[in-house]
C-alpha cells in the first residue's frame, strides 16, 4: 500500500475569535493552540489574518517585517509568538496568516508562517491570488488595492508525517496549485481562509470538497469566528474534508476548535479504488505539475 501519511495524525483547526488588539489576539491564539495540543493534536492551524481584523485598511497598520529571516521581536512579534507557541505545544503550527511588509520593496503581502514542534520556521506562503471581487449589493473587496501577490506555490515537508500543500483562502479557487501539491505527494491541503457570508454559503464547502475529490487528499479550511461587529463578516464553518470528499468535521460560526484523525489508509484506499492519479491523459492536456518544485 502506498504511503502518503507516515503515521496517523490528529489535526486541529482553531476557529479563532480575533479583535483589534494584536497582543490580545496573540495571547488568545496561544491558549487555543495549547488547548488543541493538550487534546493530542500534532498539527494545529490558525485562520487567515488571525492577529488582526480582515480588511485592506487594516493591513498596513498590522503589517510586520519578516525579512531578513529571522526578524527581531520588534520587527515581528507574531513570528516570535508563533515560534514559542509551537515549541510550547510541541506540535506543528500553521500560523494562519498575517499582513507582511517587505522593507526592501515596501510591498505588503498576506503571509502564512509554519513552525515545527521545536519552534523552527519550516515554511512560508504569500497569498498568490488576491481577493478582488465585486458582487453588486453584496460584497466588494479589493486586496490588490494594498497587497501584492506571492509568486510561489508552497509544499512543506513535516518529517514525521509527510508533505502538505499550503495556500490561503482565495487561492483555493484555482485548482492547479492543489493538484501540483498532491502530485508532489501531499497528504493534506491546508487553506487558512476568511470567506464571507455571501461567498461562504455558496462556495466554501463546495471548494473544500472539490479540492479533496480532485486530488484524493485531505483538505482543511480554517476560518476566523464570525464577528458581526467587525467590518468583514467571516463565514466560519471551518472544516476538514477526507480524501473521498466527505466532510468529517465542521464548525458553525462561533469560536471553537475542530479535530480530525487523518490516516494513510483513507488516502490509499480511495486512490486504489478510483485511480485517477494514474489515469490522467497528459497526452491530451499538459501536466500542470511538470517542472514544479
Ligand atoms: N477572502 C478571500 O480571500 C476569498 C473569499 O472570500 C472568496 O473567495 O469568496
Amino acid at each position: 500500500m502506498a504511503t502518503f501519511l507516515k503515521k496517523p495524525l490528529k489535526l486541529a483547526l482553531v476557529q479563532l475569535a480575533s479583535g483589534v488588539d494584536k497582543t490580545v489576539n496573540l495571547s488568545h491564539a496561544r491558549s487555543k493552540v495549547l488547548e488543541a495540543a493538550k487534546a493530542g493534536a500534532g498539527l494545529i492551524v490558525l485562520p487567515e489574518c488571525f492577529n488582526s481584523p480582515y480588511g485592506t485598511n487594516f493591513f498596513p497598520k498590522y503589517a510586520e517585517t519578516l525579512l531578513p529571516s529571522p526578524p527581531t521581536i520588534e520587527q515581528s512579534p507574531s513570528f516570535h509568538a508563533l515560534s514559542a507557541i509551537a515549541a510550547e505545544a510541541n506540535a506543528y503550527l500553521i500560523g494562519g496568516s498575517i499582513p507582511e511588509l517587505e522593507p526592501s520593496t515596501q510591498k505588503y503581502y498576506n503571509t502564512s508562517l509554519v513552525f515545527s514542534p521545536t519552534g523552527a520556521l519550516i515554511g512560508t506562503h504569500r497569498k498568490t491570488h488576491l481577493f478582488d471581487i465585486d458582487i453588486p449589493g453584496k460584497i466588494q473587496f479589493k486586496e490588490s488595492d494594498v497587497l501584492s501577490p506571492g509568486n510561489k506555490l508552497t509544499v512543506i515537508d513535516l518529517p514525521e508525517y509527510g508533505k502538505i500543500g499550503l495556500a490561503i483562502c482565495y487561492d483555493i479557487r484555482f485548482p492547479e496549485g492543489a493538484m501540483i501539491a498532491a502530485r508532489q505527494g501531499a497528504f493534506l491541503l491546508v487553506y487558512p481562509g476568511a470567506f464571507n457570508t455571501t461567498t461562504g454559503p455558496l462556495h466554501w464547502a463546495l471548494l473544500g470538497r472539490a479540492r479533496a475529490v480532485d486530488n484524493q487528499s485531505y483538505v482543511a479550511l480554517c476560518s476566523p469566528a464570525r464577528d458581526l461587529d467587525a467590518a468583514y463578516h467571516a463565514y466560519g464553518h471551518t472544516l476538514v474534508a477526507d480524501p473521498s470528499a466527505n466532510i468529517v468535521s465542521e464548525a458553525e460560526d462561533k469560536e471553537t476548535i475542530i479535530y480530525a484523525d487523518l490516516d494513510n489508509d483513507s488516502i490509499a484506499n480511495i486512490r486504489s479504488g478510483i485511480p485517477i492519479s494514474t489515469q490522467r491523459r497528459f497526452d491530451l492536456y499538459p501536466d500542470v505539475s511538470a517542472g514544479q518544485k
